[in-house]
């Protein structure tokens, strides 16, 4: 019986790197949270324990700390900066994956005046990227997480199968709430301006949620994706998953109360998951 070894990575995860800039007094946050994960010619060190093709992970987490020293930027420059120095500096090291999540926050009014230098980490989803680089190409990925969106009418769902099972009535008018990760990704990562696209792409899927009378999630979600790439020509792909945070109608009959569409129980699980992509035909 032969024994290979099969695909593996290594990495330090979960780097929490807070920069803050200066501007005179007035200060800006950065706060992030980014993955590292090589891989490469890692056979000896799996099979024997050679330790002399492994960039420690220690290692790692030091240049991800030294590199926010020369400034972070956007998150996409950051990543590519980063994904460049593990494979270009070390033969053994063919590919680097960086993940990158940065928590959002919102600078608050002190004295009806925008703080110097406080603030309080805010609701408005993380922004994400993943960058890949095997020594000659660089793909990157955008994205955001944990934005979460409700529409309080212009929802509907009906017209699907009733079988033996089906219990759920036919809506005319719903809440529709859903916490939306979504992912683009850039037909190139040079020339692009990371910053633009992001404010683009998260400023077409809200006006898409809002936008779109709703006969479900799933439509909603090839609205969403589909402006994405309608407003941002870098980009080639956006993949949407979006769970269906279900507001019943409570029944308040037992009260002898009726409930003309006013209170609702936010079910926290089972949630249904809506998820695909949306990306540009152009065979
Ligand atoms: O928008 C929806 N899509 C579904 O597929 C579905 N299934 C379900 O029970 N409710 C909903 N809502």
């Amino acid at each position: 019986m032969a024994i290979v070894l099969g695909e593996n990575q290594y990495g330090k995860a979960e780097n929490r790197v807070v920069r803050i800039d200066r501007d005179g007094e007035r200060h800006r946050i950065t706060d992030l949270n980014v993955s590292v994960s090589l891989s490469g010619d890692m056979i000896d060190t799996h099979l024997t324990g050679a330790n002399d093709k492994v960039l420690a992970t220690d290692t790692q987490k030091n240049t991800v700390f030294a590199f926010a020293r020369e400034g972070i930027g956007e998150i996409e420059d950051y990543g590519l900066r980063l994904a460049r120095r593990f494979v270009d500096s070390q033969p053994s090291i063919h590919r680097a994956r960086v993940r990158i999540e940065s928590f959002p926050w919102a600078r608050l009014e002190v004295g009806g005046k925008p703080a110097h230098h406080s603030f309080a980490r805010s609701g408005e989803g993380t922004r994400t990227a993943l960058i890949t680089y095997d020594g000659e190409r660089a793909e990157v990925t955008g994205g955001l997480t944990d934005l979460t969106v409700l529409n309080s009418t212009d929802s509907e769902f009906w017209g699907f199968p009733r079988d033996e099972y089906t219990t759920l009535p036919e809506t005319r008018d719903r809440i529709l709430a859903t916490a939306v990760s979504a992912t683009w990704r850039f037909a190139s990562a040079d020339g692009v301006d990371w910053g633009k696209a992001f404010d683009t792409a998260r400023a077409s899927l809200l006006d898409a949620f809002g936008g779109t009378y709703s006969y479900s999630l799933q439509q909603t979600l090839y609205a969403m994706g589909s402006r994405v790439l309608e407003n941002v020509p870098e980009i080639a792909e956006v993949s949407l998953s979006l769970p269906n945070k279900h507001h019943f109608l409570t029944d308040l009959s037992a009260f002898g109360l009726d409930n003309p569409g006013e209170v609702f129980h936010a079910a926290d699980r089972p949630y249904g998951l809506i998820e695909g992509t949306v990306r540009r035909d152009d065979s």
